[in-house]
């Protein structure tokens, strides 16, 4: 059975533990890490089957087939190319961090040196599999605006750098427009989707993101226009915000243990 050892006890974190404890996801949770205890423990108490060991990722990566992070842009500098180098699989939810191109490169080299797999889900968005499609030929242009209640965006350090205040905002308010390698560094934690979209597509600077504060919302919204040879699309996807974090979509739980789902399951059936 597919050997599990995890990073980030948070929101996304404990869906996917559960998932595996509860056997929606065939695996072993071996191992759990966080450099906040109290998540830790919180985590552990969810737990019904699998009391997984808590120890630093350095050693849990001697020992497991696969290493998720959900954690976040920093902690995918500190374990994933280590991971990678200990012939680790990755599953990686802080996609952001692949803005920085030697990073990038370091873990496709690293991934192909040591015959790993580096999965990315989904996340909070859709139509990944028209962009991909899409990408045999020219993509002319690729858009991501995203919207959330403005307690969806505190703490980014592009808020806290132009002392935003979103309490005060009291309309539909367009707070950022640029280039998505821009967009993941200035909020870490709200759009590592436009660093998914960036690398299915056109790459990092041509994929544009528009953030927009939005206090009649309850929701994140993600929508996404691409064109290309092929025509164009949109889509549009109204995410339930988790209940425990605002920032994450439930819909990126949901598609990390989509994902696990099919890694563990040695029966694969279609294209
Ligand atoms: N790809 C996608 O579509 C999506 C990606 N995400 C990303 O996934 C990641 C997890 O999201 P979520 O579960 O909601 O986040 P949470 O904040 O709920 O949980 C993250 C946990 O990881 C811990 N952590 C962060 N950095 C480190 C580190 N370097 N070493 C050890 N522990 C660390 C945090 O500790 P502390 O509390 O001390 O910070 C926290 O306990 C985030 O980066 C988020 O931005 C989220 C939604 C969608
Ligand atoms: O969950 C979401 O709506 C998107 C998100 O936070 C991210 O991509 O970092």
């Amino acid at each position: 059975m597919l050997k599990i050892g995890l990073i980030g006890c948070g929101t996304i974190g404990t869906s996917i533990c559960k998932a595996i404890d509860d056997g929606t996801i065939e695996a072993e949770l071996f191992a759990i890490y966080d450099r906040n205890m109290d998540d830790v423990d919180k985590l552990l108490s969810t737990l019904k089957r699998y009391k997984p060991q808590v120890m630093e990722t350095s050693a849990m990566i001697k020992e497991i087939d696969l290493l998720v992070e959900c954690a976040s842009q920093g902690a995918v500098y500190e374990v994933i190319p280590a991971a990678l180098h200990a012939h680790c699989d990755v599953m990686i939810m802080s996609v952001g961090a692949f803005a920085d191109e030697k990073l990038h490169k370091t873990i496709r080299e690293l991934a192909k040196d040591n015959n790993c797999k580096v999965y990315l889900p989904s996340g909070a968005i859709v139509g990944l599999d028209g962009l991909k499609s899409a990408s045999s030929e020219e993509i002319y242009s690729v858009t991501l605006t995203t919207q959330k209640p403005p307690r969806g965006l505190a703490g980014a350090p592009y808020i806290i750098r132009n002392k935003i205040d979103l309490d005060k905002i009291n309309g539909r308010n367009v707070i950022f427009e640029g280039p998505a390698s821009e967009a993941v560094k200035a909020f870490p934690a709200n759009v590592n989707v436009a660093a998914t979209l960036s690398i299915a597509g056109i790459g990092f600077e041509k994929t544009k993101v528009k953030i927009v504060a939005n206090p009649a919302l309850t929701r994140n919204i993600h929508e996404i226009s691409v064109e290309g040879v092929f025509g164009e699309f949109t889509t549009r996807v109204e995410n339930v915000p988790s209940p425990t974090n605002p920032k994450s979509s439930y819909l990126a739980s949901l598609s990390a243990i989509a994902t696990l789902k099919k890694i563990s399951n040695p029966f694969q059936i279609g294209t």
